[in-house]
């Protein structure tokens, strides 16, 4: 499933028309029609058969014209209400407003000092504002939009809520409440992320005879994550089958950079999900200190105590004995649990420049890089896999912004970043995205709100790093680690009697 912005979607209507030559009202035909299909849909056996289409000026509401029309057909009761003078409207809009008006389809044309008779319907239809919309809706449509959500009746967006930004999720006020978003062609990426995805309610994609081809040349689309996805775009081998004559060698080793004395159980939750995701080998680099803590909690990891101060913290010198220890081993991840110390940006650049190992970087090592002189004084890593986990709050550090800032925009967020600094990009949280250094994106759909709670991020970068040894590349192993880490939340959500109680280490056991 593609994931397209407002003007990627303006551009693949363009080219349809324009160089494939396939009518822009037809088009607008099927796109009507489509979203008719799934009102019938959800009136089901109920008796929803009362419905008022809301049409704006633009080819949104050509759509809802349209649509109104073939809910007649079935039998339904249909309402236009044109939010300004639908002598104004243009184009194929225009067409299906000549089309209706012949019909003689029942008409209201708004004003904001004339009640609208809700009671009259069972149902709304938004065809206001669609992806030609430009900020918050103003006027008679932002009036419109607080009638509708007031009115408490059902709402079936066409394209869009209206009132949502289609490129970023960021809802505007007023901004439809749907039961149904009936998105027209492409996914668009606003209705991927949250709170987007929230006001948009159930989100259908439905095809509208747009080839499913890109314009020669089109690129920065997104994907939704699927196993499809996986096996298909990104190649990836989902069942991971072992190799007959395998041994543990051939699953790969890895070294993890984590814990601090108050922080332990994240080095111990990301080893054991290394482990989990099927790496041959894992060995736990710590401070000396914790070793005697930590003996035998997993017996199938190694320890390495390396930063010998006594203290429990990791320090600046620790560096080389990684580096030392990563000859031998083929991913390093750091971060879970490592604490902040002194000398801190110096220990992680030695760890970043100093070896050309595929490398995770999570948590405290996010916060060392943010705090650091900044990621483009230092060596690109472009030739070794190198993926960044940070959660919204880490990012913002990291982009020098705030949470809020970030949230407003993660998908062009995590692409900017990961293009301008040739890392892979997971940003987490609900709907992670995950951005390649070439621009690609996908964005995760399994998950499960139980997953809030500390510790779930250190059992993802364990995972992700489990997948790097096994010799996935680094969109491979960021992308599978998501989705599996995703799916095993929702396993384990279901296996307690309420998803709140839900811990990180019962993700692992979920693996
Ligand atoms: N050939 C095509 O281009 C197709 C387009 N389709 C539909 O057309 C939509 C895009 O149509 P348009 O590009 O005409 O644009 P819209 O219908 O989304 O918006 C129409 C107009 O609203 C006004 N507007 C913009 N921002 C506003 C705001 N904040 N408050 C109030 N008014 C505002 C502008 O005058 C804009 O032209 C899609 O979402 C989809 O529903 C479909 O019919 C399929 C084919
Ligand atoms: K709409």
């Amino acid at each position: 499933m593609k994931i397209v912005t407002s003007d990627q979607m303006r551009e693949i209507d363009r080219y349809t028309i324009q160089e494939l030559g396939i009518p822009a009202a037809s088009l607008m035909e099927n796109a009507g029609r489509a979203i008719a299909e799934e009102v019938l849909r959800f009136k089901g056996d109920t008796n929803c058969d009362r419905w008022l289409l809301f049409v704006g000026k633009g080819n949104n509401g050509g759509d809802g014209i349209v649509c109104a029309r073939h809910l007649k057909d079935a039998g339904m009761q249909v309402t236009l209400l044109y939010a300004e003078s639908p002598e104004t409207l243009t184009g194929e809009a225009a067409l299906q407003y000549r089309i209706a008006k012949a019909l003689g389809l029942p008409c209201l044309i708004y004003s904001p000092e004339q009640t609208i008779e809700f009671n009259d319907y069972t149902g709304i239809v938004d065809a206001l504002l669609g992806t030609g919309a430009k900020g918050a809706p103003c006027g008679v449509y932002a009036s419109l939009i607080k009638e509708a959500n007031d009115s408490g009746l059902p709402i079936i967006a066409a394209d869009i809520p209206s009132g949502l930004d289609a490129d970023t999720g960021v809802v505007h006020d007023p901004c439809i409440r749907a039961r149904i978003t009936v998105s027209l062609a492409f996914l668009k990426a606003g209705l991927t992320q949250y709170p987007g995805a929230k006001v948009a309610g159930e989100v259908i994609v439905r095809y509208i005879g747009i080839p499913n081809v890109l314009p020669p040349g089109m690129a920065g689309t997104g994907t939704v994550l699927t196993e499809e996805t996986l096996r298909g775009e990104l190649g990836v081998d989902v069942d991971r089958p072992r190799e007959e004559d395998g041994h543990k060698g051939t699953y790969g080793h890895v070294l993890l950079a984590a814990g601090s004395l108050p922080m332990s159980g994240a080095g111990l939750l990301a080893a054991k999900a290394a482990l989990r995701a099927g790496c041959g080998l894992a060995t736990w680099a710590l401070p000396a200190a914790l070793l005697p803590h930590v003996v035998g909690t997993v017996p199938e990891l190694m320890l390495a105590p390396v930063a010998g101060s006594g203290t429990g913290a990791w320090e600046e010198a620790a560096a080389d004995e990684v580096v030392r220890l990563l000859a031998a081993r083929d991913v390093l991840a750091v971060g879970p649990g490592l604490g902040r110390f002194p000398g801190e940006n110096d220990f992680l650049r030695a760890l970043w420049e100093g070896t050309t190992r595929p490398l995770v970087v999570d948590a405290d090592a996010l916060n060392m890089l943010a705090a650091g002189d900044g990621l483009a004084a230092w060596t690109r890593r472009d030739s070794a896999a190198t993926i960044l986990t940070p959660h919204p709050g880490e990012m913002a550090r990291l982009a020098g912004l705030t949470t809020a800032e970030v949230q407003r925009d993660r998908i062009g967020l995590a692409r900017r970043f990961a293009t301008e600094h040739g890392v892979t990009l997971v940003l987490k949280g609900a709907r992670t995205v995950i951005a390649a250094a070439d621009g690609r994106y996908f964005v995760n759909y399994t998950g499960h709100p139980g997953m809030a709670t500390g510790g779930s991020g250190d059992v993802l970068t364990g995972l992700i790093a489990g997948l790097l040894a096994q010799g996935l590349d680094a969109v491979q192993a960021a992308a599978l680690g998501v989705y599996l880490h995703g799916l095993a939340g929702e396993r384990a959500a279901t296996k307690r009697f309420n998803p709140a109680s839900l811990l990180a280490g019962d993700i692992i056991e979920a693996l």
